[in-house]
């Protein structure tokens, strides 16, 4: 199945040591670790922002912002999304709602 979270992840990753001029994420690894984060922290408060004011449109731009530099700054540490996915998916086996929502369906 198509999982866009990793084309862009591989997209991300063939950007690392671009050309800053030519991109936007080139730049921003050049930038560092501690802007990357920043980053990450500022799209989070705008998604939060726009969820309160109830604007739909907003919050999934912003949420696409969000996911965006949340995965430069996986590429940044080194980590991939089959990393993060190994630990949701370790976590749904543990979870007792989960299960519980399985016994339902
Ligand atoms: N998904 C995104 C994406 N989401 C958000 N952004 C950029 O993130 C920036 C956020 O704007 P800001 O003003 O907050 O940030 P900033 O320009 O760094 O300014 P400062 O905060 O540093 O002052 C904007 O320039 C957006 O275009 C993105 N830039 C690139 N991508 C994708 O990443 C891939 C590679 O893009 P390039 O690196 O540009 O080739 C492509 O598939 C793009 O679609």
């Amino acid at each position: 199945m198509a999982d866009p979270l990793k084309d862009l992840y591989a997209t991300i990753l063939a950007r690392k040591g671009g050309d800053p001029e030519k991109s936007h994420t080139a730049r921003l690894f050049t930038r560092g670790t501690a802007k990357i984060a920043q980053k990450v922290g500022e799209e989070a408060v705008e998604t939060v922002i726009e969820a309160m004011r109830g604007d739909r449109g907003k919050l999934a731009s912003e949420s696409a912002d969000l996911l965006y530099h949340l995965l430069v700054l996986w590429a940044d540490a080194g980590l991939t999304p089959d990393d993060i996915y190994a630990v949701l998916a370790a976590r749904q086996g543990v979870s007792g709602i989960d299960e519980k929502k399985n016994r339902k369906g």
